[in-house]
């Protein structure tokens, strides 16, 4: 196989780079919604030229090593554990923050492992989960909504909340530094893959390179190893969509109640054109309240179309709520019932449950109602530190996770690893 120093010494090299840029450009050519309005277009290609002059954060080696795993997890011999804060800020990209998050994380895989007998691949939402799509442009207040720290800042004031390009630049140094604490804390094989929504299409277009692996030159978004299209962002003539497509990372889709079968078949072509396991995640969101009736046909479809995807339960999304005192939460045992919801209608379809996407920190936070420490409405207020939605705590996660695992476990895939015992 010719490496890659040789194939991109050859003359047509130059020919090919340029072509698969200019598919880049024609896809963000096309409607992109939830983007910032920029008050200065001139900064924003300053800042883009810049940005494209350094390193990616995610080196393609590691996203194909993820592509290995989510493979696997398609099969039905592995899971895939993904979470992390709903909105990492630039103050909290500090070495104890980030250390609780994956320490937490390393934890709730432990126990996965081991009540599945499964291995689990371990997926942060760390070192660019920095931009946020919002269902209103304007807050209570009347100002512009806080769209990430990569956008503009959470204080509400009209300054602090106009869109500063120059954020891209810091969202890039923090989360090259929490990638540094990432790695000190993850020794091989625990290994943590980054993960981001892929909303903020300047910065994704700036961090993308053509490298060239297996002897051919692709398309790498350089910003994370997995990324996703949100729930607000997948429309399939837009330009979330074309982009991802276009790129060898892995990718997933959130998918709500307004999903539809043929939907979802379409998602799977358009994103998983060369049919590989595991390219494509499918991230249901139902609600727990829906998971049971809406996933079903969605999962039939699929199946029936022969692409071999990964199916994970995010089950914080469609449980938001506000309590009476005015916070924007969840409910464990909604959060719970979803992941069980999702758990039985692959069990009866004979599909793998994958795995779970969630909103959790390590901090003692009190952002999530439920648990074992009982946390009800009038303790909201006495750790509520998120800056868009509730994440669960350390002992929440941990929880969840032990529950989940008994659930994940009764399956095919537990049998199979029993077999040999
Ligand atoms: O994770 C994100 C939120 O669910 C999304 O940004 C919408 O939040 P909002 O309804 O508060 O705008
Ligand atoms: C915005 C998010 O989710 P969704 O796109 O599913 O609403 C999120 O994951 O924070
Ligand atoms: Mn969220």
């Amino acid at each position: 196989m010719p490496s890659s120093i040789v194939l991109e010494s050859l003359p047509g090299y130059a020919e090919i780079e340029k072509n698969l840029l200019g598919k880049l450009s024609a896809a963000l050519d096309l409607p992109a919604s939830q983007q910032p309005h920029w008050p200065d277009p001139a900064h924003v290609q300053s800042v883009r030229q810049f940005l494209s002059t350094l390193p990616p954060l995610a080196h393609p080696p590691e996203t194909d090593r993820l592509r290995q795993h989510l493979a696997e997890v398609a099969q039905g011999r592995m899971l895939l554990l993904q979470g992390g804060d709903c909105a990492e800020t630039f103050a909290t990209s500090t070495g104890p923050h980030v250390r609780a998050n994956v320490t937490t994380l390393h934890r709730m895989s432990a126990v996965l492992r081991g009540g599945t007998g499964l291995p689990v691949v371990g997926v942060g939402r760390i070192a660019g989960q920095y931009a946020k799509p919002r269902s209103a442009a304007l807050d209570v207040l009347g100002l512009p909504a806080y769209r990430g720290d990569i956008v503009n800042s959470a204080t509400p004031t009209p300054q602090e909340r106009t869109p500063d390009p120059g954020r891209m630049v810091q969202a890039y140094f923090h989360a090259r530094s929490t990638l540094e604490t990432v790695r000190a804390v993850s020794a091989h094989p625990d290994e943590i893959y980054s993960s981001h929504e892929a909303l903020l299409l300047t910065y994704e277009q700036a961090l993308t390179r053509v490298v060239t692996t297996a002897g051919q030159p692709r398309l790498y978004g350089g910003s994370a190893h997995f990324l996703w299209i949100g729930e607000r962002t997948r429309q399939l003539d837009g330009a979330h969509v074309a982009v991802a497509e276009l790129l060898a990372n892995p990718i997933g889709i959130k998918l709500g109640p307004g999903t539809t079968p043929a939907q979802a078949v379409e998602y799977v072509e358009r994103l998983d054109r060369a049919g590989e396991p595991g390219r494509l995640t499918l991230i249901t969101r139902m609600g727990r309240g829906r998971v049971r009736d809406l996933l079903p046909p969605i999962v039939e479809r699929v199946t029936a179309s022969g692409h071999q995807v990964v199916w994970q339960c995010d089950p914080m999304h469609g449980n938001t709520r506000t309590s009476a005192n005015g916070y924007k939460t969840r409910h464990f045992d909604d959060i719970a019932d979803e992941v069980a919801g999702f758990v039985e209608v692959h069990r009866a379809l004979g599909t793998h449950p994958g795995g779970l996407h969630l909103e959790f920190t390590g901090d003692p936070v009190t952002e999530c109602l439920g648990g074992s420490d009982g946390i009800g409405e009038h303790e909201l207020a006495g750790c509520y530190e998120t800056t868009c939605d509730p994440r669960l705590n350390a002992r929440q996660s941990v929880e969840l996770v032990r529950h989940s695992a008994e659930l994940f476990a009764a399956g095919p895939g537990h049998r199979n690893t029993d077999v040999t015992a």
